[in-house]
């Protein structure tokens, strides 16, 4: 379970608090208006941004003292920031082998998560050479390796077109199946939040509401999402 316990995250002139608790192999979208807070609630669950006050919780264990690194955590951004002189393959195989010297091991698990997305013809190829639904499977190919627990996504998949959208949604319920990850993602598009089931977060007027059933949320709308659907 993911806790978020009396959190208080500020930036000048901001403040966030959040206080509740995500099960364990939850899928949850967050949504709410541009500014809200919805991307620094998920670095402050990854480590990049420190509370005001208030304690991130995964186990019952507080995260405070961990690193980003060193958190149950992986984290999509919409950069999906590969490096451009690796091949697709090196680039995955740093995760589990920093100095790039993987063993054969490591080696065949990266082959089967480039399998597993749809990338096996293309692990020699560039960054640059891929096209944007391709990275968008890089980075999820990545989660699968990296298998940790809580898998929070940020718009990783905004700039792609519907139909790619829907299949990155699909493959990240595939990832989460496989690793049994609990998910979190922030996105802009309501139906991104439907297509994810589960449950959603309304982030809006300083607070991060408790996850409720996605469908029921956006059945009976409170007045802060439907001011922000419009
Ligand atoms: N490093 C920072 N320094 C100062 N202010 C920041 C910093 N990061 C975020 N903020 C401010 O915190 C608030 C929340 O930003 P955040 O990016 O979390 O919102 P968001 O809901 O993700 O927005 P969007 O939907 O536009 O991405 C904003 O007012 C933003 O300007």
């Amino acid at each position: 379970m993911l806790q978020l316990d009396k959190l208080v995250l500020t930036e000048p002139g901001f403040r966030l608090v959040a206080d509740f608790s995500v099960p364990m192999g939850a899928r949850v979208a967050i949504i709410g208006p541009s500014g809200a807070g919805k991307s620094t609630l998920l670095n402050a669950i990854a480590g990049f941004v420190q509370p005001e006050a208030g304690r991130v919780l995964w186990q019952g264990q507080d995260l405070a003292s961990l690193s980003p690194g060193e958190r149950p955590v992986t984290i999509l951004f919409q950069d999906q920031n590969l490096f451009p002189h690796l091949t697709i393959m090196q680039n995955l195989a740093l995760g589990l082998s920093p100095r790039l010297r993987p063993t054969p091991e490591q080696l065949e698990q990266v082959a089967q998560a480039l399998a597993r997305t749809g990338l096996a013809e293309l692990g020699n190829r560039r960054p640059a050479e891929l096209s944007g639904g391709q990275a968008g499977r890089v980075a999820l190919a990545r989660a699968l390796l990296r298998a940790r627990p809580l898998l929070l996504l940020d718009e990783p998949f905004a700039a792609l077109g519907p139909a790619l959208k829907a299949d990155m949604l699909a493959m990240v319920a595939e990832v989460a199946d496989a690793t049994g990850a609990t998910v979190l993602m922030v996105t802009h598009d309501p139906k991104d939040a439907q297509r994810l089931g589960g449950q959603t977060i309304l982030v809006a007027d300083g607070t991060a509401q408790p996850p409720e059933d996605t469908a029921r949320l956006f059945a009976n709308p409170p007045k802060a999402l439907a001011d922000y659907l419009g």
